[in-house]
């Protein structure tokens, strides 16, 4: 059994001009994984840092669970700590956070994430995740860092992963060779390698999505709905429903059985819900990784130039004969 400490370094192995930057990163991930996968297990008791709201939102005008703010802050502090990287954004911080000693001045990483994907699920016993996506900084050592860090294409990360807090807990991650699972085993206290290189079935029969905003959906969607739900047993339709309402858990299960989730637009939301930066590119990288694909259901979703930190995307991503079969119809019925 290799752990995900020993295979960051095997791998580290291959690369000769690797520094152990990225490698001394992944790690700050791992640990903070663990502290946060201490207290998940101890979600529905009412603590501190645990069980319920914060009594405060985020700049997204959400209510912020306690979770959420305890999950930014232990991952915040441990790449802080960590010293290789130069700033972190996150979904639980209004903006972008610089890091100002002098080792993380001249560090080459910064880190985006979202520290609890899936919050209302918390306090129900039904999983949730952590979400990021590292890339090299744009602007010089020794510089501030600037916006300009954050707002890169999906194209240029470096890494991404997620960590999904489940019937077992799981860190899946990429950097660019493809895409490994290591499962938490408590009796260790490590991640162990348990799924190496995931490959996403081209196709898949599943779908997920929040059918209760169906009447807001754009017509496209409707349609690919309406082909999902159709019976045709040589193509094993109608396929089934499944949404958990955390999109780590979702992505997770479609990416071992394959799938498609989509959070679409809506006539009360022309972006969606989902974030690009710190949700969507992440899981697309892992997603293309993998053999599958993501888009906004007409663009590569990697490809989209980012303009603000929380900006939000229409989101398809999963099986790629699934994502191509709904972006058909998103393009047949876009007049409508
Ligand atoms: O309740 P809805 O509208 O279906 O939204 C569920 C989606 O929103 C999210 O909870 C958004 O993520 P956060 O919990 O990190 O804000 C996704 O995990 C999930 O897929
Ligand atoms: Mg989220
Ligand atoms: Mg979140």
């Amino acid at each position: 059994m290799i752990t995900l400490g020993e295979y960051i370094i095997k791998n580290q192995a291959e690369y000769p001009s690797a520094s152990g930057e990225l490698s001394s990163l992944l790690s700050s991930i791992r640990r903070a994984a663990k502290v946060v996968n201490r207290e998940i297990n101890r979600a529905g008791l009412v603590t501190d840092i645990i069980g319920g709201s914060a009594g405060s939102d985020n700049i997204q005008g959400e209510a912020q669970q306690k979770l959420d703010v305890f999950a930014n802050d232990v991952f915040k502090a441990a790449l802080e700590a960590r010293g290789e990287v130069c700033g972190i954004a996150s979904e639980e911080e209004d903006y972008f956070v610089g890091f100002d000693d002098e080792r993380q001045c001249n560090a080459k990483y910064i880190v985006l994430m979202d520290p609890l994907d899936g919050s209302s699920n918390i306090d129900v016993n039904v999983s949730v995740g952590t979400i990021f996506s590292i890339y090299r900084r744009v602007s010089e050592p020794g510089q501030p860092v600037t916006i300009d860090d954050f707002l890169q294409p999906g194209v240029n990360q470096i890494a991404a992963g997620y960590v999904v807090y489940g019937s077992s807990t799981m860190l899946v991650y990429t950097t660019g060779n493809g895409v490994h699972g290591f499962t938490y085993d408590p009796t260790l206290g490590s991640f162990c390698l348990s799924h190496e290189n995931i490959r996403i079935p081209e196709q898949g029969h599943i779908y997920s999505i929040n059918e209760g905003n169906y009447i807001r959906f754009p017509e496209g969607v409707k349609q690919y709905l309406k082909f999902c739900q159709e019976k045709d047993d040589a193509t094993r339709r109608p396929y089934t429903s499944r949404y958990i309402g955390s999109l780590v858990s979702d992505f997770h299960r479609n990416m071992l059985k394959g799938g498609i989730y989509i959070y679409p637009s809506g006539t009360n939301s022309p972006n969606g819900k989902l974030r690009l930066l710190y949700e969507c590119n992440p899981l697309a990288f892992m997603a293309e990784q993998a053999g599958g694909k993501a888009t906004d259901g007409f663009r590569r979703i990697m490809e989209i130039k980012p303009t603000e930190l929380h900006q939000r995307t229409p989101y398809f991503i999963g099986s790629c004969n699934m994502v191509d079969k709904a972006g058909e119809m998103m393009i047949e019925h876009s007049a409508e």
